[in-house]
Parts: structure tokens; sequence; C-alpha cells
């Protein structure tokens, strides 16, 4: 008989996860025993007071660090397990990040952006698929463009575009508007949560916007390397 694994209906399942910082002899305790199942395809924003441990739990569930303790299943697979080789295959084409400032390369024109992630991975078609989904994000113009050729909203939309490009099960974004104005970072969003919405990516998002919080199933709080409040907004 086939066993059931809860850990595979479910984005994310943390059990008492915990991350330390600093030497053995004076370690800091950053996260401090964190639980939290987040259904696949949930809408989940993340606030909390500045230096609350939001950016370095989102680094552990996204698999960019290991946590020192406690248990962790992202989009089926045990990230407990892995050594930091093995989470960076884990994340590839499962996982899609956005972070604050775009993090383009800036050598690298739009679609080479978001076509070498692709063909890293191993997929099919890598630039035919990057210009599909630079179209969907409304850059079709400015395939050919570097970085620097482009404006804040447009190098975000690239990297949402690089992001979502592998359809991933899960998108994390970190204040993903925070360095855009606010009607830049209106379509931003609007375009983040129109692409999330069509693949059906999970999305975790850290946001200091309660607006934007708002627009999301469920909002968490943290404090202090823990989370405080969870609840779901509509
Ligand atoms: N590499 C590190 N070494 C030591 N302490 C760190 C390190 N990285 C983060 N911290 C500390 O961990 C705590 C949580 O930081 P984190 O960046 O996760 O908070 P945050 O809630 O995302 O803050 P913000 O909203 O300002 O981005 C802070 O007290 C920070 O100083």
């Amino acid at each position: 008989m086939q066993s059931h694994n809860p850990t595979a209906d479910h984005a994310i399942v943390a059990e008492s996860l915990a991350l330390q910082l600093g030497n053995t002899s004076a370690p800091v305790s950053i996260l401090k025993g964190i639980d939290l199942v987040v259904p696949k395809g949930q809408t989940v924003a993340l606030l909390g007071p500045s230096g609350s441990g939001k950016s370095s739990l989102m680094a552990l569930l996204s698999g960019l660090e290991r946590a020192s303790g406690g248990r962790l299943h992202v989009a089926g697979e045990d990230f407990s397990e892995l050594s930091e080789d093995g989470l960076a295959r884990a994340r590839r084409g499962r996982i899609g990040i956005v972070l604050q400032a775009f993090h383009l390369l800036p050598t690298m024109t739009a679609l080479e952006n978001v076509a070498t992630p692709l063909e890293l991975a191993g997929m099919d078609s890598p630039f035919d698929r990057a210009s599909s989904e630079l179209r969907a994000v409304g850059l079709d113009h400015r395939l050919d463009h570097y970085p620097s050729q482009l404006s804040g909203g447009e190098q975000q939309r690239v990297a949402i575009a690089r992001a979502l490009a592998p359809d991933p099960a899960i998108l994390f974004a970190d204040e993903p508007t925070g360095n855009l104005d606010s009607e830049t970072g209106a379509q931003v969003v609007e375009l983040l949560f129109d692409r999330r919405a069509t693949i059906g990516a999970t999305l975790f998002l850290i946001t200091h916007d309660p607006a934007l919080a708002d627009r999301c199933e469920r909002v968490l709080e943290m404090a202090d390397g823990r989370i405080v409040s969870d609840r779901l907004s509509r």
C-alpha cells in the first residue's frame, strides 16, 4: 500500500524551523521556531517590523539558506535533508524569486536575462519561452535592451518574467515594489498577481504595505523571530 505523504499536498510545511547566525560561542537566534503550513496556490503576505526576521524566513523557505534546526518541506522536497548544492538544484524550476533590487545581469539583454536560467536548467526552447514570458509582461519591444536602458519598472518586469518563466510552483517576492514610485509599483503589483494567477503558483510576499498585504488570502505577521499573527484576509 502506498503511504500518503501530507507534505506533497502543500507548498510549504515548516516545523520548528530555526536559524542561528554568528559563531558557536556567541550564536544569535534569528528565527525561533517557525511552524507554518501553506496550501498549494495560496497567496500569503508576510508583515512585521524591520529586523523581525522576514527576509531570513524567506531565505530559508526559498532554499537560499539552510536552517539551523527544524524540518522543512517545500514543493514536495525535503529541504532539511539537502546540502547547499542540493538546495540549488531543488530550487531550479520549482521556485521563483523577485527581490526589491532587481538583480539583473548588466551585461545581458532582457531576453538573455530571462533565457539563461532556463537554459542552465536544461529546459526546452529557452529563448522562445523567455520571449513569450517577456511578451506576457508587456516587454516584447524591449527584448534586446540591456538593464541600464530600461526604467526601474521595466527592470522589475524583466525580473518577474525571469522568476515566472520556468513555471515555478512557488513565487517568493521580497518588497517587489520597494524601489519603484507608487504608480509604477501599482502596475508591477497588478502584473505580479495576474501572472501568478495564470500559472497557479503559490505566492509568498514580504511587504510593509498593509493594502498590498490585504490583496493576499492570508496575512502573517512576524515579531522578534516568531510568527505572532496568522489570519485569512478574505
Ligand atoms: N548575516 C547576519 N548576521 C547576523 N545577524 C543577521 C544577519 N542577517 C540578518 N541578521 C539579523 O537578523 C534579524 C532579522 O533580519 P531580517 O533581514 O530577516 O529582518 P526583516 O524583518 O526582513 O527586516 P527588514 O524589514 O528591515 O528587511 C535582524 O536583527 C538582523 O540584524
